[in-house]
Protein backbone atom coordinates (compact mmCIF):
# COMPACT_ATOMS: atom_id res chain seq x y z
CA UNK A 1 0.00 0.00 0.00
CA UNK A 2 1.01 3.47 -0.63
CA UNK A 3 2.92 5.98 -0.05
CA UNK A 4 3.65 5.25 3.04
CA UNK A 5 3.41 7.61 5.87
CA UNK A 6 5.23 7.35 9.61
CA UNK A 7 7.23 9.03 12.00
CA UNK A 8 10.60 10.08 12.65
CA UNK A 9 11.49 9.64 15.83
CA UNK A 10 14.52 11.66 17.54
CA UNK A 11 15.72 9.89 21.09
CA UNK A 12 18.53 8.15 22.60
CA UNK A 13 17.22 4.59 23.07
CA UNK A 14 16.28 4.73 19.13
CA UNK A 15 17.61 2.04 17.45
CA UNK A 16 16.51 -0.35 14.34
CA UNK A 17 14.52 -2.67 16.22
CA UNK A 18 12.07 -0.11 17.47
CA UNK A 19 11.92 1.99 13.56
CA UNK A 20 10.94 -1.54 12.73
CA UNK A 21 8.26 -2.40 15.09
CA UNK A 22 6.88 1.42 14.58
CA UNK A 23 7.18 0.96 11.12
CA UNK A 24 4.63 -2.29 11.56
CA UNK A 25 2.26 -0.74 13.84
CA UNK A 26 2.51 2.43 11.35
CA UNK A 27 1.45 -0.38 8.35
CA UNK A 28 -1.14 -1.60 10.42
CA UNK A 29 -2.78 2.01 11.74
CA UNK A 30 -2.42 3.19 7.97
CA UNK A 31 -4.58 0.35 6.68
CA UNK A 32 -7.13 0.56 9.18
CA UNK A 33 -7.79 4.45 8.61
CA UNK A 34 -9.51 5.97 5.93
CA UNK A 35 -7.01 6.12 3.60
CA UNK A 36 -5.33 2.97 3.28
CA UNK A 37 -1.56 4.28 3.23
CA UNK A 38 1.55 2.26 3.44
CA UNK A 39 3.50 2.61 6.95
CA UNK A 40 6.90 3.63 7.47
CA UNK A 41 9.14 4.76 10.75
CA UNK A 42 12.43 5.99 10.94
CA UNK A 43 15.10 8.11 13.12
CA UNK A 44 17.95 8.25 14.95
CA UNK A 45 19.61 8.36 18.66
CA UNK A 46 20.05 12.20 18.14
CA UNK A 47 19.07 13.82 21.49
CA UNK A 48 17.51 17.08 21.04
CA UNK A 49 17.36 17.29 24.37
CA UNK A 50 20.00 20.13 25.78
CA UNK A 51 20.94 21.27 21.97
CA UNK A 52 20.99 24.66 20.62
CA UNK A 53 18.04 25.15 17.63
CA UNK A 54 21.57 25.35 15.37
CA UNK A 55 22.98 22.29 16.40
CA UNK A 56 19.30 20.86 16.02
CA UNK A 57 18.89 22.36 12.74
CA UNK A 58 22.64 21.27 11.76
CA UNK A 59 21.75 17.55 12.93
CA UNK A 60 18.22 17.70 10.64
CA UNK A 61 19.98 19.55 7.45
CA UNK A 62 22.42 16.66 7.60
CA UNK A 63 19.95 13.56 8.34
CA UNK A 64 17.97 14.76 5.42
CA UNK A 65 21.16 14.64 3.00
CA UNK A 66 20.68 11.60 3.30
CA UNK A 67 17.26 11.00 3.67
CA UNK A 68 15.83 13.00 0.78
CA UNK A 69 16.26 10.81 -1.88
CA UNK A 70 13.65 8.47 -0.03
CA UNK A 71 11.02 10.94 0.45
CA UNK A 72 8.88 12.10 -1.84
CA UNK A 73 4.48 12.90 -2.20
CA UNK A 74 4.34 9.59 -4.05
CA UNK A 75 6.75 7.39 -2.03
CA UNK A 76 7.46 8.60 1.71
CA UNK A 77 6.00 11.11 4.13
CA UNK A 78 7.39 11.64 7.48
CA UNK A 79 5.76 13.34 10.51
CA UNK A 80 6.38 14.39 13.95
CA UNK A 81 6.96 11.72 16.48
CA UNK A 82 9.16 11.53 19.84
CA UNK A 83 11.51 14.42 20.10
CA UNK A 84 10.62 15.49 16.51
CA UNK A 85 7.93 18.70 16.31
CA UNK A 86 7.27 21.50 14.29
CA UNK A 87 10.77 23.17 14.48
CA UNK A 88 12.34 20.13 13.41
CA UNK A 89 10.12 19.24 10.85
CA UNK A 90 10.72 23.03 9.58
CA UNK A 91 14.18 22.13 9.51
CA UNK A 92 14.08 18.84 7.82
CA UNK A 93 11.83 20.23 4.83
CA UNK A 94 14.12 23.33 4.32
CA UNK A 95 17.03 20.72 3.31
CA UNK A 96 14.54 18.57 1.43
CA UNK A 97 13.03 21.19 -0.50
CA UNK A 98 16.79 22.64 -0.40
CA UNK A 99 17.91 19.05 -2.37
CA UNK A 100 14.66 17.70 -4.26
CA UNK A 101 13.75 21.07 -5.53
CA UNK A 102 10.36 20.00 -4.71
CA UNK A 103 7.92 22.09 -2.59
CA UNK A 104 5.15 19.31 -2.63
CA UNK A 105 7.10 17.20 -0.16
CA UNK A 106 4.06 16.69 1.64
CA UNK A 107 5.73 16.85 4.93
CA UNK A 108 3.32 17.49 7.93
CA UNK A 109 3.74 20.70 9.65
CA UNK A 110 1.26 23.50 9.77
CA UNK A 111 3.14 26.30 9.58
CA UNK A 112 5.15 25.01 6.76
CA UNK A 113 2.03 25.57 4.35
CA UNK A 114 -0.96 27.48 5.87
CA UNK A 115 -0.88 28.68 8.87
CA UNK A 116 -3.70 28.82 11.34
CA UNK A 117 -6.50 26.61 10.08
CA UNK A 118 -4.24 23.29 10.45
CA UNK A 119 -4.69 21.22 13.52
CA UNK A 120 -2.43 18.94 12.41
CA UNK A 121 -0.13 19.30 15.81
CA UNK A 122 -3.19 18.66 17.92
CA UNK A 123 -4.90 16.09 15.69
CA UNK A 124 -3.73 12.53 17.36
CA UNK A 125 -4.10 13.93 20.86
CA UNK A 126 -7.51 15.36 20.52
CA UNK A 127 -8.39 12.34 17.96
CA UNK A 128 -7.55 10.05 21.23
CA UNK A 129 -10.31 11.78 22.63
CA UNK A 130 -13.07 11.36 20.13
CA UNK A 131 -12.21 7.81 20.03
CA UNK A 132 -12.75 7.44 23.84
CA UNK A 133 -15.75 9.88 23.35
CA UNK A 134 -17.43 6.85 21.22
CA UNK A 135 -16.59 4.00 23.45
CA UNK A 136 -18.16 6.12 26.23
CA UNK A 137 -21.07 7.01 23.97
CA UNK A 138 -21.83 3.20 23.25
CA UNK A 139 -22.37 2.60 27.10
CA UNK A 140 -24.39 5.68 27.35
CA UNK A 141 -22.39 7.68 28.74
CA UNK A 142 -20.30 10.74 28.44
CA UNK A 143 -16.45 12.51 29.35
CA UNK A 144 -17.77 15.03 31.80
CA UNK A 145 -16.78 14.51 35.23
CA UNK A 146 -14.68 11.59 34.86
CA UNK A 147 -11.48 11.23 36.50
CA UNK A 148 -8.45 10.55 33.80
CA UNK A 149 -4.77 9.63 34.47
CA UNK A 150 -2.04 10.31 32.04
CA UNK A 151 1.44 9.49 31.36
CA UNK A 152 4.08 11.55 29.24
CA UNK A 153 3.83 15.61 29.07
CA UNK A 154 4.93 15.84 24.87
CA UNK A 155 2.78 17.01 21.61
CA UNK A 156 0.22 14.28 22.13
CA UNK A 157 -0.55 14.44 26.25
CA UNK A 158 -0.68 17.74 26.40
CA UNK A 159 -3.52 18.03 23.60
CA UNK A 160 -5.28 15.04 25.45
CA UNK A 161 -5.39 17.21 28.38
CA UNK A 162 -6.81 20.23 26.12
CA UNK A 163 -9.92 18.31 24.34
CA UNK A 164 -10.30 16.57 27.96
CA UNK A 165 -10.98 19.84 29.87
CA UNK A 166 -13.25 21.20 26.53
CA UNK A 167 -15.05 18.15 27.70
CA UNK A 168 -15.29 18.84 31.42
CA UNK A 169 -13.47 15.63 32.23
CA UNK A 170 -10.85 16.06 35.21
CA UNK A 171 -7.16 15.33 33.85
CA UNK A 172 -5.13 14.93 37.04
CA UNK A 173 -1.66 13.48 36.00
CA UNK A 174 0.88 14.29 33.55
CA UNK A 175 4.38 12.27 33.46
CA UNK A 176 7.99 12.21 32.46
CA UNK A 177 11.13 9.80 32.48
CA UNK A 178 11.88 10.74 35.79
CA UNK A 179 8.30 10.24 37.63
CA UNK A 180 4.79 11.75 37.54
CA UNK A 181 2.97 14.65 38.93
CA UNK A 182 -0.82 14.95 40.14
CA UNK A 183 -2.67 18.13 40.62
CA UNK A 184 -5.91 16.96 42.56
CA UNK A 185 -7.96 19.99 41.58
CA UNK A 186 -7.71 18.60 38.21
CA UNK A 187 -5.69 20.72 34.83
CA UNK A 188 -7.22 24.09 33.52
CA UNK A 189 -6.22 25.90 30.15
CA UNK A 190 -3.65 28.32 31.77
CA UNK A 191 -2.19 25.23 33.88
CA UNK A 192 -1.43 23.33 30.51
CA UNK A 193 0.04 26.59 29.32
CA UNK A 194 2.13 26.55 32.03
CA UNK A 195 2.83 22.91 31.43
CA UNK A 196 4.08 23.96 28.19
CA UNK A 197 6.17 26.66 29.27
CA UNK A 198 8.12 24.38 31.62
CA UNK A 199 8.77 21.69 28.97
CA UNK A 200 9.84 24.49 26.43
CA UNK A 201 12.24 25.62 28.86
CA UNK A 202 13.62 21.90 29.39
CA UNK A 203 13.00 22.07 33.05
CA UNK A 204 11.41 19.01 34.91
CA UNK A 205 7.74 18.43 35.95
CA UNK A 206 8.48 19.39 39.26
CA UNK A 207 8.74 23.10 39.47
CA UNK A 208 4.95 22.85 38.64
CA UNK A 209 4.26 22.12 42.12
CA UNK A 210 6.21 25.42 43.69
CA UNK A 211 3.75 27.34 41.57
CA UNK A 212 0.44 24.97 42.44
CA UNK A 213 0.83 24.19 45.97
CA UNK A 214 -2.04 21.28 45.84
CA UNK A 215 -0.18 19.20 43.28
CA UNK A 216 2.88 16.75 44.16
CA UNK A 217 5.76 15.33 42.05
CA UNK A 218 6.38 11.51 42.22
CA UNK A 219 10.19 10.57 41.18
CA UNK A 220 10.96 7.51 40.21
CA UNK A 221 6.77 6.35 39.72
CA UNK A 222 4.38 6.48 37.70
CA UNK A 223 0.98 7.69 37.29
CA UNK A 224 -1.20 4.28 37.48
CA UNK A 225 -1.72 4.05 40.97
CA UNK A 226 -3.39 7.12 40.78
CA UNK A 227 -7.51 6.68 41.29
CA UNK A 228 -9.48 6.94 38.05
CA UNK A 229 -12.12 6.62 34.94
CA UNK A 230 -10.25 6.72 32.47
CA UNK A 231 -6.31 6.37 31.93
CA UNK A 232 -4.38 7.00 28.55
CA UNK A 233 -0.98 6.24 27.56
CA UNK A 234 1.00 9.36 25.75
CA UNK A 235 4.71 8.48 26.71
CA UNK A 236 6.16 5.36 25.50
CA UNK A 237 6.59 1.69 24.33
CA UNK A 238 6.12 -0.54 26.86
CA UNK A 239 5.39 1.96 30.03
CA UNK A 240 2.67 0.17 31.95
CA UNK A 241 4.27 -3.30 32.71
CA UNK A 242 2.36 -6.40 34.89
CA UNK A 243 2.75 -4.34 38.26
CA UNK A 244 1.44 -1.17 36.19
CA UNK A 245 -1.64 -2.65 34.88
CA UNK A 246 -2.34 -4.36 38.57
CA UNK A 247 -2.12 -0.43 40.03
CA UNK A 248 -4.22 0.52 36.99
CA UNK A 249 -7.51 -2.10 38.04
CA UNK A 250 -6.96 -1.97 41.60
CA UNK A 251 -7.39 2.37 41.35
CA UNK A 252 -11.28 1.67 39.19
CA UNK A 253 -9.61 2.35 35.83
CA UNK A 254 -12.78 0.69 33.31
CA UNK A 255 -10.95 2.53 29.80
CA UNK A 256 -7.56 2.46 28.49
CA UNK A 257 -7.04 4.74 25.87
CA UNK A 258 -3.49 4.04 24.23
CA UNK A 259 -1.80 6.83 22.42
CA UNK A 260 2.03 6.09 22.31
CA UNK A 261 2.26 2.53 20.01
CA UNK A 262 2.29 -0.56 22.09
CA UNK A 263 2.63 0.80 25.50
CA UNK A 264 1.84 -2.48 27.35
CA UNK A 265 3.79 -5.65 27.81
CA UNK A 266 2.29 -8.68 27.07
CA UNK A 267 2.13 -9.36 31.15
CA UNK A 268 0.08 -6.11 30.98
CA UNK A 269 -2.31 -7.55 28.37
CA UNK A 270 -3.30 -10.56 30.67
CA UNK A 271 -3.84 -8.41 33.34
CA UNK A 272 -6.22 -6.19 31.78
CA UNK A 273 -7.67 -8.92 29.53
CA UNK A 274 -8.97 -10.50 33.19
CA UNK A 275 -10.25 -7.27 34.50
CA UNK A 276 -12.11 -6.35 31.53
CA UNK A 277 -10.47 -3.53 31.21
CA UNK A 278 -12.12 -1.78 27.55
CA UNK A 279 -8.59 -0.96 25.70
CA UNK A 280 -8.85 1.49 23.14
CA UNK A 281 -5.62 0.23 20.65
CA UNK A 282 -3.38 3.20 19.41
CA UNK A 283 -3.99 1.38 16.07
CA UNK A 284 -7.45 2.72 15.86
CA UNK A 285 -7.57 5.39 18.13
CA UNK A 286 -4.41 6.97 16.96
CA UNK A 287 -4.99 7.07 13.66
CA UNK A 288 -5.39 11.30 14.06
CA UNK A 289 -2.24 12.20 13.12
CA UNK A 290 -2.92 10.15 9.66
CA UNK A 291 -6.08 11.65 8.95
CA UNK A 292 -4.54 15.75 9.86
CA UNK A 293 -1.93 14.43 7.23
CA UNK A 294 -4.23 13.72 4.23
CA UNK A 295 -6.27 16.30 4.99
CA UNK A 296 -2.98 18.70 4.52
CA UNK A 297 -2.14 16.37 1.26
CA UNK A 298 -5.52 17.71 0.16
CA UNK A 299 -6.24 20.76 1.01
CA UNK A 300 -2.68 21.86 -0.49
CA UNK A 301 -3.71 20.10 -3.59
CA UNK A 302 -6.67 21.92 -3.77
CA UNK A 303 -5.76 25.20 -2.30
CA UNK A 304 -9.44 24.67 -0.23
CA UNK A 305 -9.41 27.51 2.63
CA UNK A 306 -10.88 25.47 5.85
CA UNK A 307 -10.99 26.62 9.46
CA UNK A 308 -10.05 25.14 12.42
CA UNK A 309 -13.89 23.87 13.38
CA UNK A 310 -14.28 22.03 9.56
CA UNK A 311 -10.67 20.55 10.28
CA UNK A 312 -12.22 18.97 13.71
CA UNK A 313 -15.31 17.45 11.85
CA UNK A 314 -13.29 16.14 9.84
CA UNK A 315 -10.99 14.61 12.02
CA UNK A 316 -14.20 13.45 13.97
CA UNK A 317 -15.96 12.03 11.27
CA UNK A 318 -12.55 9.85 9.96
CA UNK A 319 -11.96 8.61 13.68
CA UNK A 320 -16.06 7.41 13.95
CA UNK A 321 -15.23 5.63 10.50
CA UNK A 322 -11.98 3.82 12.28
CA UNK A 323 -14.17 3.02 15.15
CA UNK A 324 -17.02 1.57 13.35
CA UNK A 325 -14.51 -0.20 10.85
CA UNK A 326 -12.86 -2.40 14.31
CA UNK A 327 -15.70 -2.85 15.73
CA UNK A 328 -17.20 -4.11 12.35
CA UNK A 329 -13.92 -6.59 11.79
CA UNK A 330 -14.57 -7.57 15.78
CA UNK A 331 -18.22 -9.01 14.87
CA UNK A 332 -17.69 -10.14 11.71
CA UNK A 333 -15.17 -12.34 13.29
CA UNK A 334 -17.30 -14.11 16.49
CA UNK A 335 -16.46 -11.09 18.85
CA UNK A 336 -19.08 -9.53 20.78
CA UNK A 337 -19.61 -5.90 20.45
CA UNK A 338 -19.30 -5.41 24.18
CA UNK A 339 -16.34 -7.71 24.70
CA UNK A 340 -13.54 -5.56 26.33
CA UNK A 341 -11.46 -7.28 23.99
CA UNK A 342 -13.48 -5.98 20.53
CA UNK A 343 -11.55 -2.81 19.36
CA UNK A 344 -7.98 -4.39 19.73
CA UNK A 345 -8.80 -7.69 17.68
CA UNK A 346 -10.98 -5.29 15.48
CA UNK A 347 -8.42 -3.14 14.23
CA UNK A 348 -5.90 -5.88 13.87
CA UNK A 349 -8.36 -7.94 11.43
CA UNK A 350 -9.16 -4.78 9.98
CA UNK A 351 -6.10 -3.56 8.82
CA UNK A 352 -4.77 -7.33 7.62
CA UNK A 353 -7.42 -7.90 5.68
CA UNK A 354 -6.72 -4.49 4.18
CA UNK A 355 -3.14 -4.83 3.09
CA UNK A 356 -3.65 -8.72 2.35
CA UNK A 357 -6.30 -7.74 -0.33
CA UNK A 358 -3.42 -5.25 -1.53
CA UNK A 359 -0.91 -7.98 -1.49
CA UNK A 360 -2.84 -10.35 -3.35
CA UNK A 361 -4.13 -7.64 -6.56
CA UNK A 362 -0.88 -6.40 -7.00
CA UNK A 363 0.94 -10.11 -6.93
CA UNK A 364 2.41 -10.40 -3.69
CA UNK A 365 5.18 -7.83 -5.10
N1 LIG B 1 3.26 12.55 17.37
C1 LIG B 1 2.44 11.73 16.75
O1 LIG B 1 1.83 12.07 15.71
C2 LIG B 1 2.16 10.37 17.30
C3 LIG B 1 1.18 9.63 16.68
C4 LIG B 1 0.85 8.40 17.21
C5 LIG B 1 1.50 7.95 18.35
N2 LIG B 1 2.47 8.67 18.93
C6 LIG B 1 3.09 8.13 20.14
O2 LIG B 1 2.77 8.96 21.25
C7 LIG B 1 3.84 8.93 22.21
C8 LIG B 1 4.21 10.35 22.56
O3 LIG B 1 4.65 11.02 21.37
P1 LIG B 1 4.81 12.60 21.30
O4 LIG B 1 4.75 12.97 19.87
O5 LIG B 1 3.89 13.24 22.28
O6 LIG B 1 6.33 12.75 21.79
P2 LIG B 1 7.03 13.97 22.55
O7 LIG B 1 8.48 13.85 22.29
O8 LIG B 1 6.35 15.24 22.23
O9 LIG B 1 6.69 13.60 24.06
C9 LIG B 1 7.06 12.40 24.69
C10 LIG B 1 6.75 12.57 26.16
O10 LIG B 1 6.91 11.36 26.85
C11 LIG B 1 7.73 11.57 27.98
N3 LIG B 1 8.48 10.33 28.18
C12 LIG B 1 9.43 9.79 27.42
N4 LIG B 1 9.84 8.62 27.93
C13 LIG B 1 9.10 8.43 29.03
C14 LIG B 1 9.01 7.41 29.99
N5 LIG B 1 9.81 6.34 29.91
N6 LIG B 1 8.12 7.53 30.99
C15 LIG B 1 7.30 8.62 31.05
N7 LIG B 1 7.33 9.61 30.19
C16 LIG B 1 8.22 9.53 29.19
C17 LIG B 1 8.60 12.75 27.66
O11 LIG B 1 9.00 13.47 28.83
C18 LIG B 1 7.66 13.58 26.82
O12 LIG B 1 6.85 14.38 27.64
C19 LIG B 1 4.95 8.11 21.57
O13 LIG B 1 4.94 6.82 22.12
C20 LIG B 1 4.60 8.06 20.10
O14 LIG B 1 5.03 6.84 19.53
C21 LIG B 1 2.81 9.89 18.44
Amino acid sequence: MGPCRGGIRFHPSMNLSIAKFLGFEQALKNALSPYKLGGAAGGSDFDPKGKSDNEVMRFCQSFMSEMYRYFGPDRDLPSEEIGVGTREMGYLFGQYRRLAGNFQGSFTGPRIFWSGASLRAEATGYGLVFFAQLMLADMNKELKGLRCVMSGSGKIALHVLEKLIAYGALPVTVSDSKGYLVDEDGFDYMKIQFLRDIKAQQRSLRDYSKTYARSKYYDEAKPWNERCDLAFACASQNEINESDATNMVNSGCRILVEGSNMPCTPEAIQVLRKANILVAPAMAAGAGGIVAGELELNHECSLMHWSPEDFESKLQEAMKQTYQRSLKAATDFGYQKESPEALVHGSVISSFLTIAQAMTDQGCV
